[in-house]
């Protein structure tokens, strides 16, 4: 039993009082887990877009002050009463989509989703009581997609914690809370692409570059990389992506110039930044008659995808995926796994390591577009 146990630990947490603001290391109040929950040493976690458009105000379920951070491992400091798969000591990646076996969408193969917990994680607050176990000075403070992983500590729900290897290298596999898992499942599962396929991916980002990684695993016969940034174009050669194009270089729609590049289209587009044109584009790029798109960037508050309808009456397919459509806690040990063996990539989408104290620094590089993943250090 951890001398913790039980008791309030009181540790650092990058706290967001509002939106567009630099985050604020502070020190927080982290209470001990109720039942069905677990309280996770987070060791470290990446920055991932998404959390850059809650802070930017973009969310529409964002809440402040809250706690940032979804991309994470840690290891289980202690747990809540009848809490069976998890104990103190065990390496985990906390996941912001819950998979409790239980509900009408975790007993549903069409679906990753998990109705569960998410009316709670969606308000910020923990399902039991309806509180937050975050507080300052007695004020609660939001979680964050069930994660809140900006923290030293954290408390998610049980059903939000996937058990992985203990001899996984915890600075290395947060990245699989998020990013990766979505771009390779996009392509395994959402889409399901076939060997000979080609494939065209919006935005080279981390979440795109991993589209690409896992549509040269599937054996896709073309890759083309669409990007604004060039400096993509050179990184994205490594995970697979085989033609590049930039925008600004075209005076035609980037529909149109790949339609025309593809002898009437794509078989499978992947829409990776959050903005709806481009979605509309990644959409009217794909095959008359069986062309795939999926909508994997997240899009801010307010806005809305439209095209002709005709495009779907003559047989592109719109679809969206949510982490990829990999059911959390059942799959990211086998994800863990097949990192360990080689078989996908991790260490090279980590451009940069920062201490938790520099984590503004973080968003900024982000923002500045020379990043993939920074990875922070809890301890430091
Ligand atoms: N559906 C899901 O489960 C998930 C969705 N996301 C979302 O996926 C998106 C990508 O995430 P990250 O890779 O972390 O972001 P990122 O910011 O690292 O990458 C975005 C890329 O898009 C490029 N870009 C921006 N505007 C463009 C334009 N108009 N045309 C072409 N390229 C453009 C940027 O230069 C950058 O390379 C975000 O919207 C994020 O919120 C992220 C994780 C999970
Ligand atoms: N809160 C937003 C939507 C945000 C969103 O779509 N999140 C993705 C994960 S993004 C990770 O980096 C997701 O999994 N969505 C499914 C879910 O259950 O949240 C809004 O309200 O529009
Ligand atoms: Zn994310
Ligand atoms: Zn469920």
């Amino acid at each position: 039993m951890s001398s913790t146990q039980g008791k309030t630990i009181t540790c650092r947490a990058a706290v967001s009082w509002e939106p567009k603001k630099p985050l604020s290391i502070e020190t927080v109040e982290v209470a001990p887990p109720q039942a069905g929950e677990v309280r996770v040493k987070i060791t470290h976690s990446a920055i991932c877009h998404t959390d850059a458009y809650t802070l930017g105000g973009n969310d529409p379920e964002g809440l402040f002050p809250c706690i940032l951070g979804h991309e994470a491992a840690g290891i289980v400091e202690s747990v809540g009463e009848g809490v069976t798969e998890v104990q103190p000591g065990d390496k985990v990646i906390p996941c912001y989509q819950a998979e409790c076996r239980e509900c009408k969408f975790c007993l549903s193969n069409k679906t990753n989703l998990c109705g569960k917990v998410r009316p709670a994680t969606g308000n910020g607050v923990m399902l039991n009581d309806r509180q937050s176990r975050f507080s300052i000075n007695g004020k609660p403070i939001y979680h964050f997609m069930g994660t809140s992983t900006f923290s030293e500590y954290t408390v998610v729900h049980a059903v939000s914690v996937a058990k992985v290897n203990p001899e996984a290298p915890l600075e290395k596999i947060c990245l699989l809370g998020c990013g990766i898992p979505t771009g390779l499942g996009a392509v395994w599962n959402t889409a399901k692409v076939e060997a000979g396929s080609t494939v065209a991916v919006f935005g080279l980002g981390s979440v795109g570059l991993a589209v690409a990684e896992g549509a040269k695993a599937a054996g896709a016969s073309e890759i083309i990389g669409i990007d604004i940034d060039v400096s993509k174009f050179e990184l994205a050669k490594n995970f697979g992506v085989t033609k590049f194009i930039n925008p600004k270089d075209h005076q035609q729609p980037i529909q149109q110039v790949i339609v025309d590049m593809t002898d009437g289209g794509v078989d499978y587009s992947f829409e990776c930044i959050g903005n709806v044109d481009i979605m509309r584009a990644a959409l009217e790029c794909c095959h008359k008659g069986w062309g795939v798109s999926v909508i994997v960037g997240v899009a801010a508050a307010g806005k809305e995808i439209s095209t002709r309808p005709f495009q779907l009456v003559t047989g592109r397919v719109w679809k969206g995926t949510a982490f990829g459509g990999f059911k959390s806690r059942s799959q990211v040990p086998d994800l863990v796994e097949k990192y360990m063996k080689k078989e996908i990539k991790v260490d090279e989408y980590i451009t940069h390591n920062l201490p938790f104290s520099k984590i503004n620094e973080g968003f900024e590089l982000m923002h500045g577009g020379k990043c993939l993943r920074c990875v922070l250090h809890m301890d430091e």
